[in-house]
């Protein structure tokens, strides 16, 4: 199996509070993996050491095969290129115009002119589903949903094989939380990203993902296919996909 992210028995805690122990997972390229778990559970912390920005834990984290604990700076610097990332909050620099903020990391990792940066950042919001006038833009003018597509653009600017969503809905009217999920479906599909996905949303994971990964009592409980989770004798999942939102998102077993 073609694996992009592979996590191995990994502890992470902050002080006394042990937040993942012993925790196993394994993110199939090219597949779209919701990540759920009950609030504080640690699917953003879990997040956050895939892609480097904690560090202090025990056990191996492999992305695209490559141990992050064993990489130089050099590496460490170089294997960012990899991945994207969009935060919950979107995380878009107020003072910097939406172009501007797609290009941050394009400045940050090479050295082109400003005009290729111009029709790169153009190119990113196109993807995005962004008008070209919300170039100019600064987050402040945008609607929520702008916010989280200039996000994504950003994420997407440094053509990274791997997309990490940190609840990518979460704040979206009904409408615009399934355009978005669509969206991410499209990218998936043209651009053959490996997307791995913490959300609260039940609709994402009926339309978007391959897989579900649930997070409880500090391990993966299960990932497989969303119907196998949904039959999976935990007493969180049973509440979670049996409860009357998963009814009204139309999951039936
Ligand atoms: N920087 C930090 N310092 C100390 N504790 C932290 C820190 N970041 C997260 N935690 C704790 O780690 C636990 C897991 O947090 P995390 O944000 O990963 O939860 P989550 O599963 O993403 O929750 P939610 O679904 O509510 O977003 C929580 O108890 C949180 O308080």
């Amino acid at each position: 199996m073609d694996a992009a992210i592979e996590v191995e028995n990994l502890v992470t805690a902050f002080g006394s509070n042990v937040i993942h122990d012993g925790l196993n997972l394994t993110v199939k390229r090219g597949e779209i993996l919701g990540v759920v778990g009950g609030s504080g559970t640690g699917k953003s912390v879990l997040l956050k050491h895939i892609i480097g920005l904690l560090k202090e834990r025990s056990g191996r984290i492999l992305v695209n095969g490559r141990d992050r604990s064993t990489m130089s700076v050099r590496e460490d610097m170089e294997s960012r290129r990899d991945w994207g990332v969009l935060f919950q909050d979107g995380a878009l620099f107020s003072s910097l115009s939406v172009a501007q903020n797609v290009q941050v990391p394009l400045r940050e990792h090479f050295n082109m002119s400003q005009s290729l940066m111009d029709d790169l950042a153009c190119s990113k919001l196109t993807m995005a589903g962004l008008p070209l006038d919300a170039a100019k833009k600064f987050p402040s003018d945008l609607s929520g949903g702008m916010r989280k597509r200039a996000a994504l653009a950003r994420s997407l600017a440094l053509d990274p094989e791997i997309l990490f969503l940190d609840e990518p809905t979460a704040g979206l009217d009904p409408i615009g939380a399934s355009a978005f999920d669509q969206m991410i479906k499209e990218l998936r599909d043209s651009l053959g990203l490996t997307v791995f996905l913490v959300t609260h949303d039940l609709d994402t994971l009926v339309t978007v993902c391959d897989r579900v990964a649930v997070l409880g009592d500090k391990k993966i409980l299960i990932n497989a296919p969303l119907k196998e989770v949904m039959e999976f004798d935990h007493p969180w999942v049973q509440q979670y996909f049996k409860g009357p939102r998963a009814r009204a998102a139309g999951m039936e077993v």
